[in-house]
């Protein structure tokens, strides 16, 4: 049974809120292949596509920019970025659509959606891949909200997604759950004070997602579901 940190088990909930790369999607492979072809245009070495995986989670200019200096903090120089940001941006927008959803995603929503869960989307990949992408799959019509990494003046890791889809759904906080699959969900989720739970099979930098504060770590989708009841 998973540890519940902070919350009575079952947890109450009103609203789930979900992120997309590595929770919904598995948007590595596209995301990594992006990297290297334009690394390739540029005439660097390729990097492998577990460590370019690593560099996920901050959007899409962070990978940029730990691709090209192959550090998770450093700032490439201005001119490089500047001129590689379009290269990947190019080549990313022709895989996009490439993207698989994860095992138990499609039955997990069907079945908070029957339970009476109101869902949305939260992501750090900007609105231009997000729609898009969430069209594409066939997952937009599980949505009422998606908050993409630019649509509101700070993402995640910060809390005000998190804060701004409570009051769109106009539920307490402590009755939105997030489910995601990295740290920057669960610094959101504990600076918003709401529950989160994590999936095992994302992008958590390399790290294995039990080592985060959370308050459980999930197999899939659907295995939320015991673990909440509708506030
Ligand atoms: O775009 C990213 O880097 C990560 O996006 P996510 O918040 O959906 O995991
Ligand atoms: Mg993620």
């Amino acid at each position: 049974m998973p540890n519940i940190k902070r919350y009575t088990t079952p947890v109450s909930v009103k609203a789930i809120v979900i992120d997309l790369d590595g929770t919904l999607l598995h948007t590595a492979p596209e995301l990594a292949e992006a990297a290297n072809r334009m690394l390739r245009d540029i005439h660097y070495a390729p990097v492998a596509q577990e460590l370019l995986a690593s560099y996920i989670g901050n959007g899409i200019s962070w990978l940029v920019k730990r691709a090209l200096t192959g550090d998770m903090h450093a700032t490439p120089d201005a001119a490089l970025y500047d001129h590689a940001l379009p290269i990947f941006e190019k080549h990313y927008t022709e895989l996009l659509l490439e993207s698989k959803v994860f095992d138990g995603v499609i039955e997990g929503l069907e079945a908070m959606k029957a339970a009476g869960y109101r869902l949305g989307c939260i992501t750090n990949k900007v609105e231009r891949y997000t729609t898009p992408l969430l069209a594409g799959v066939g997952l937009s019509k599980y949505f009422e909200i998606v908050l993409a990494g630019d649509t509101l003046p700070e993402k995640k890791p910060h809390p005000m997604p998190l804060l701004h889809a409570a009051k769109f759904f106009g539920v307490p906080i402590e009755q939105l759950l997030l489910i995601g699959d990295s740290l920057n969900d669960t610094i959101a989720a504990r600076a918003a004070e709401c529950p989160v739970f994590c999936v095992p099979y994302g992008y958590n930098h390399g790290e294995p997602v039990e080592t985060l504060d959370l308050d459980a770590v999930i197999a899939n989708l659907p295995a939320a579901l015991p673990l909440m009841k509708l506030a």
